[in-house]
């Protein structure tokens, strides 16, 4: 007589929920007082998970920047909390705010925000090095950005000698290279023309791909938000659609929503 064994079914491996890189909850920032009081965040509730590429887009006034100040410790909202990295930023002295930008974030501003007289190499290297971090334990990563971003030969340029779509790669450069538990990008390419526009966003979107990077930007541009993986979508101060690896259909309809 021949006996069958049976094997129990594998127990379903455990499903972890993505790890978070910030949080906002019950996010308000109202500004002014009494006539000119503007309520630019009415209550927001978000959670940014690790290793994506989140957009923020809305009409212009619609509080995407206000949102991206909030969570990136640069505004104090007037309600409700953030967390970046499992920190409450609430309750944060400046000083202890400043430190955890410097440790934590990473900044690209639609105007670059390069300083004039120092050279490439040297303006990607100035947040680590406010940080006080060794060189020596990030010089792999800092080649493997630069070669990826195309700017090694240009490293001892100053930025007035590099083109717009260069300078903007700098500036990854230095948003990237302390490898922060978030980057924030502020209109990213809205001084650039559409080929340099389109090398920007592939460069975001590459470290997001290769390096598990978190990136979080502000957009007005579909195009720009169609490298994204996620899209948050605001209106007067509050979301209302977050949508996961939109089709430019999807995007269309959440922005314009009486077109639909
Ligand atoms: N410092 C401030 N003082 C007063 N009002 C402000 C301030 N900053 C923003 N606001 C107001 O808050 C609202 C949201 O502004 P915010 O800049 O966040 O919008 P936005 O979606 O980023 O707009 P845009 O696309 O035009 O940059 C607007 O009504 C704006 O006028």
């Amino acid at each position: 007589m021949s006996s069958t064994q049976t094997t129990p079914p594998p127990a379903p491996a455990p499903r972890s929920a993505p790890a978070l890189a910030a949080t906002a909850r019950g996010l308000a920032r109202t500004y002014g007082r009494g006539d000119t009081l503007v309520h630019a965040l009415r209550g927001v509730d978000l959670d940014l998970p690790a290793g994506r590429f989140t957009a923020i887009m809305g009409p212009s006034g619609s509080g995407k920047s206000t949102l991206m100040h909030c969570l990136a410790g640069l505004d104090q909202p007037t309600g409700g909390t953030v967390s970046v990295a499992g920190q409450a930023l609430d309750g944060l002295s400046d000083d202890a705010l400043t430190r955890f930008r410097r440790d934590n974030v990473g900044f690209v501003f639609q105007a670059f925000n390069l300083l004039p007289m120092l050279s490439a190499e040297q303006n990607i290297w100035l947040p680590t090095e406010l940080a006080g971090r060794s060189r020596t334990d990030l010089r792999d990563r800092f080649e493997r950005i630069v070669t990826t971003l195309g700017i090694a030969d240009r490293l001892s340029h100053r930025p007035a000698e590099l083109s717009g779509g260069q300078q903007q790669r700098v500036a990854i450069a230095r948003a990237l290279v302390g490898g922060p538990a978030i980057v924030f990008a502020d209109e990213p390419t809205g001084n650039l023309d559409s080929t340099a526009s389109a090398e920007v966003l592939s460069f975001l979107r590459g470290s997001v791909r290769e390096l598990g990077q978190t990136v979080v930007m502000v957009t007005h541009e579909l195009e720009a938000a169609a490298y994204a993986d996620d899209v948050v979508v605001l209106a007067d101060g509050r979301i209302t659609h977050r949508l996961v690896e939109p089709t430019a259909a999807d995007l269309v309809a959440a922005l314009n929503p009486a077109a639909a």
